[in-house]
């Protein structure tokens, strides 16, 4: 996918597309030196992370006050979603070298976002309206993971592939949650999976 591709699909404004090319060659120069995303993607990256990302924009509900996203890596889905415009977004990477590379990203883009340079487990609850990852953890320690973080009413919006519902299976004994399945734009394989009411316990029969 070309950066035009992905302008005509994800249609977004003429200055966000110039924000976002920013990031992207900034990833391409750091990728030189430390591993930001798998080196096979590289070619792609229009398709593979900016609208892999982009897609979970019109899944956030417009009273959305607060964003955060588990396990950033190099900023997917959390700072696209920030360079979009997602509100008061926070990255939460326990890597501090893609650490430095977010803040770059974050400061040439002029794009404000909270970065919190430790582990998930030792963050304090953020009160999120939405909690969102991708490729972090199976579902069940997502759902441990984001619990926590989230606000009353919060949803949670997972990037998943293939093995979606062998993890959704596998959270039944410990989990009640009713999530949506969103088809992935980018991978036919692919779901987000949209869970409101994150609950604790054995899901219905
Ligand atoms: C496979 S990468 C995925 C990154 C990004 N979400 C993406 O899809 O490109 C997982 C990232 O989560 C971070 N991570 C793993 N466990 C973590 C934890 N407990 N707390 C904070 N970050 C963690 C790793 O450092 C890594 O950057």
């Amino acid at each position: 996918m070309t950066p035009e591709e992905f302008n005509t699909k994800s249609g977004v404004s003429r200055e966000t597309q110039e924000r976002l090319r920013l990031y992207a060659d900034l990833l391409v120069k750091w990728q030189a030196r430390i591993n930001l995303v798998g080196p096979d993607t590289l070619p792609d990256l229009w398709s593979r992370h900016f609208l892999d990302s982009a897609q979970l924009l019109p899944l956030i509900p417009a009273s959305a006050r607060r964003v955060v996203d588990l396990g950033s890596g190099a900023g997917f889905p959390g700072l696209v979603l920030a360079v979009m415009g997602a509100p008061d977004v926070h990255l939460v990477e326990s890597d501090s070298r893609k650490c430095a590379f977010l803040r770059e990203v974050a400061r040439v883009t002029a794009t404000p976002v909270t970065l919190h340079n430790k582990r998930i487990e030792q963050v304090p609850g953020l009160g999120a309206d939405v909690v969102t990852a991708r490729a972090l953890a199976p579902l069940a320690k997502l759902l441990d993971w984001a619990e926590p973080h989230l606000a009353p009413g919060g949803c949670c919006l997972f990037l998943k592939g293939r093995g979606a519902e062998d993890e959704l299976t596998a959270t039944a004994k410990e989990w009640n949650i009713t999530p949506r399945r969103v088809s992935s734009v980018t991978d036919p394989a692919g779901l987000v999976l949209q869970i409101e009411e994150v609950r604790r316990g054995r899901a219905e029969p």
